[in-house]
């Protein structure tokens, strides 16, 4: 089985760097025109896959959203996940998981094994119980040429007061970026950091030999010639930059919706070449 790591490099070659945020905020249905309620997420849903699952490289639904519709949200978003991942695009579940290392098995059952209906190529974890407690994830990862994206630097301002803080002379990110990048040595590239593209991260990301997602794109401030600048040291063909709504508030209409996808797209690509 190929590695995450080939498989990404392999899809932001061949669609470049922007990964889609499917993030179904309320006020963007009710700018959709759209219901509120499990039919309105469902026809968001369908747009979403239709604009982004043909042309995005990785596409990045933000389950929070979907789990105030219970059971109904979680069947959108399997179809989400589905339909993307046959449409050719990597599919990033963002779960945010972090637990015990046994319960932490329960999340990679229910994410990265083919045996679950919400089954993805890669999911989101804190690593606040510490980084060790995340092996089950990267266990089942492993083996499946998935991948888990670990929270290291995160957009919102409030993150620098635990990612900042001093951890025997390092800082508690950089520690993180060091695991992942320990992880990463075996060259399959399973483990990713996120860090946000919003401002100077101060971390050294040059041996993590794995993918950076940086959300912060469009909505929270960031723009694509910030990218740059901003991950200077880092090799930036792992790099994977993401909006979810600066691209959103184009829709409803499929093909505007694409657009600012493809748009914003062609904005990292030249920043960045
Ligand atoms: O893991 C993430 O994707 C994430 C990490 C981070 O540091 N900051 C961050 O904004 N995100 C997610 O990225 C998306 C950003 O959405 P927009 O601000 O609308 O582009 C949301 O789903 C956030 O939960």
């Amino acid at each position: 089985m190929t590695g995450f790591g080939p498989r990404f490099r392999a899809a932001v070659t061949a669609r470049g760097r922007l990964c889609a945020g499917i993030d179904p905020h309320v006020d963007l249905l009710q700018s959709w025109g759209l219901g509120a309620d499990p039919a309105g997420l469902d026809r968001f849903a369908d747009i979403c896959i239709e604009a982004f699952g043909s042309v995005a490289a990785v596409v990045k639904p933000q389950v929070a959203f979907f789990e105030p519709f219970g059971a109904a949200g979680l069947a959108t978003l399997e179809r989400v996940i589905a339909g993307c991942r046959d449409a050719g695009a990597l599919v990033l579940a963002d779960a945010k998981r972090g637990d015990i290392g046994s319960t932490m098995a329960a999340y990679a059952r229910a994410w990265l094994d083919d045996s679950s209906p919400l089954v993805s190529d890669a999911v989101t974890v804190s690593p606040y119980l510490g980084f060790g407690s995340l092996e089950p994830a990267l266990d089942a990862a492993r083996p499946a040429g998935r991948g888990v994206f670990v929270l290291a630097r995160t957009s919102n301002p409030e993150g620098a007061s635990v990612q900042l803080a001093d951890a025997d002379g390092r800082s508690v990110g950089q520690r993180i970026v060091d695991a992942a990048a320990a992880v990463n040595t075996d060259g399959a590239g399973t483990v990713g950091v996120v860090v946000g593209a919003t401002r100077a991260h101060g971390l050294d990301l040059t041996a993590l030999a794995g993918p950076i997602l940086a959300p912060g794109l469009g909505a929270q401030g960031a723009r694509a010639e910030d990218l740059g600048p901003v991950f200077a040291e880092a090799d930036l063909d792992w790099l994977l930059p993401a909006s979810s709504r600066g691209v959103l508030r184009a829709g409803p209409d499929i093909g505007a919706l694409r657009a600012s996808f493809e748009a914003a797209r062609d904005e990292v690509e030249s920043a960045l070449s």
